[in-house]
């Protein structure tokens, strides 16, 4: 398709113009072309269209692909998925992680960051029980989750799609497997079961990651980590970014109210509006500081993100108050 020609043909600006290493990163004035420019400027800074011979037409046709299934919803659409890939991709090289990892993780990693929501409809893993949609017959646990894989499966074995095509059957395996374990874990049920784990490995000062189930538990805490990486972002992209998801959120509280007749979760009922401030504070003691706070102790260079955390927690308690 000639979106593919365009891609291919075009000028990617450089890391630096785009701001890619910068945990501070604003997806906001870049237009729909520059984000996949900026995708593909990450896959040339981490080497991997060598490492793993990577068609360039290839990866510019995949990458056209992931951005059309994303539905567009109010937060969960290609910029989440663009903005959490830059996070991962900020976090291998300012974050000093690359090292930990192998080139299989990296591709791995970013490839799932970028599709780790793909066919996103806007509503949570409850609302498609609640409404029986065929996703929860298909998949009981971790419903979206196991969706946004397969659409992932799906695109790369379109034709001319498979970025992938050129690696050894046994790292092809390898790779697919990496990405199941990658995109499922960002069902926040998942963290919360194993973010336990994680934290005895750093509180016992765990370096190194070795075996392959360390190596995989700290591989899915990252992809927690990015994909609430907003609540990190200097305070007028976090407020910015907190609007979109409310809004999301109360989308589908209105059709729980008015179509299904339930009485929806606080967070997504905009008659309670006024309460976000206090939700965001929880929701950021619940889940996102202890995430930072072990990721620093393992990785002071990922401190940033930490303290991104800390300062919005201060603005949100302000603003409860
Ligand atoms: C201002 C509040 C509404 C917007 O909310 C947000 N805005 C931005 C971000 C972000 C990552 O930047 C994150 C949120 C945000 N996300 C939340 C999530 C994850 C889907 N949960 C689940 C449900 N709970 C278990 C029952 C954990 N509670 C949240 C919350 O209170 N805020």
């Amino acid at each position: 398709k000639e979106e593919t020609a365009a891609l291919k043909n075009s000028h990617i600006p450089s890391a630096k113009k785009l701001n890619l290493y910068s945990f501070d990163f604003d997806d906001l004035p870049l237009g729909e072309d520059l984000t996949l420019q900026a995708t593909i400027r990450m896959f040339l800074e981490l080497d991997l269209v060598n490492k793993f011979h990577l068609s360039y037409e290839v990866l510019c046709r995949w990458l056209c692909s992931v951005r059309k299934n994303y539905r567009p919803v109010t937060y969960h659409n290609w910029r989440h998925a663009f903005n959490v890939a830059q996070t991962m991709f900020t976090m291998f090289t300012t974050g000093k992680m690359r090292n930990m990892l192998t080139d299989l993780e990296v591709i791995g990693l970013i490839v799932a960051c970028l599709c780790h929501d793909l066919d996103h409809r806007g509503t949570n893993n409850a609302f498609q029980l609640k409404v029986d949609s065929p996703l929860a017959v298909l998949y009981s646990t971790s419903t979206m989750e196991h969706h946004h894989f397969d659409h992932s499966i799906l695109i790369l074995n379109s034709e001319g799609n498979n970025i992938f095509e050129n690696l050894s059957p046994e790292d092809y395996r390898k790779v697919i497997k990496i990405l199941e374990s990658a995109i499922l874990a960002t069902d926040l049920a998942l963290y919360f079961k194993k973010r336990g784990n994680f934290q005895t490995l750093v509180e016992r000062g765990e370096k190194k990651f070795v075996t392959e189930e360390k190596k995989e538990l700290l591989r899915n805490m990252m992809m927690t980590a990015c994909d609430v990486s907003a609540i990190t972002k200097p305070w007028p992209i976090q407020q910015r970014v907190a609007k979109l998801v409310a809004s999301e959120f109360f989308e589908q509280g209105d059709i729980e109210k008015s179509q299904l007749n339930l009485k929806p979760h606080a967070m997504m009922d905009r008659e309670k509006e006024d309460e976000l401030p206090k939700m965001q504070v929880g929701f950021i003691d619940a889940i996102c500081m202890p995430l930072y706070k072990m990721l620093a102790q393992l990785k002071p260079s990922l401190q940033h993100l930490h303290s991104g955390c800390v300062s919005n927690r201060k603005e949100w308690q302000s603003m409860a108050d």
